[in-house]
């Protein structure tokens, strides 16, 4: 569970907050997909949840630990050490040494699932695979790290299509197999359509419209799309409850 209220955040030579008041509440189990232009505040609101950013005012309370998935892939990560290393490290309770073989045999199931041979590079360096699969492992790395709230900022971008549509696939499977609750940045609108129970957008650090149930099933890309370049023109549009 995700409870934001009020939060606003500035930066210095701005002339607005990028967060501006914002009041939002993400249930467990939610799936729920941020849209905005770029710039709009979307990255900065997830800092803000994952305390990588202290708000100016405002609380932010969670039930359960983050895991996130950055666009700079290589964030928290060691690059001269192996994979296997790596997701060790990432995970919120560390593998014990008596055990490794047994978590080792239990990654490479992990990494079978997706499909792609991933296992392969289990014992190499992370500095040896490519930016796309890394940013699938990344996810993998965050989906299994045991912490219940996922965010996911634009984590298919270094990928290509066939490779997009498999990684959404399955985190989207993944986080409800394991109930996490999960907020997604995406400038794909076909995705923020297809996947999540619910959809926010974000317009200059408000929530501008917040689509969920029924609401959000109805949504067709074209009408979300229309929104989008209503709001970008600056032109109010009515339909979708304001959360502020
Ligand atoms: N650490 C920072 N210091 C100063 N300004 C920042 C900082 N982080 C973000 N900003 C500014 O806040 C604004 C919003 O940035 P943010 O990254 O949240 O946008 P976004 O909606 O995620 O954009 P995009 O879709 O392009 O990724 C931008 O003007 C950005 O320059």
């Amino acid at each position: 569970m995700i409870h934001i209220e009020k939060v606003t955040k500035s930066f210095h030579g701005l002339f607005r907050p990028v967060i501006n008041e914002v009041s939002l509440s993400v249930e467990k189990g939610d799936f729920c997909i941020l849209i905005g232009a770029n710039g709009c505040g979307k990255s900065t609101l997830l800092k803000l949840i994952s305390n990588e950013y202290k708000a100016d005012s405002g609380t932010i309370k969670l039930k359960g630990a983050v895991a996130q998935v950055v666009q700079d892939v290589n964030l928290g990560t060691v690059p001269e050490m192996t994979l296997l290393e790596n997701i060790a490290l990432n995970e919120i309770n560390s593998p014990k040494l008596l055990f490794y073989r047994r978590y080792r045999n239990q990654v490479i199931q992990k990494l079978k699932e997706l499909d792609i041979g991933l296992e392969e590079y289990i014992d190499q360096p992370l500095k040896m695979i490519s930016g796309g699969q890394r940013q699938m492992i990344a996810t993998l790395m965050a989906i299994h790290s045991g912490r219940q709230i996922l965010l996911l900022d634009e984590h298919t971008s270094a990928l290509d299509p066939k490779m997009q549509t498999l990684l959404m696939e399955y985190t989207h499977k993944q986080t409800k197999n394991l109930e996490l609750t999960a907020i997604m940045i995406t400038h794909k609108m076909d995705d923020a359509i297809k996947y999540g129970n619910r959809l926010i957008m974000l317009h200059q650090g408000k929530v501008a419209l917040d689509f969920q149930g029924k609401q959000k099933k109805a949504l067709a890309v074209h009408d979300l799309l229309a929104m989008f370049h209503q709001y970008e023109d600056q032109l109010l549009v009515s339909g979708g409850e304001s959360g502020n």
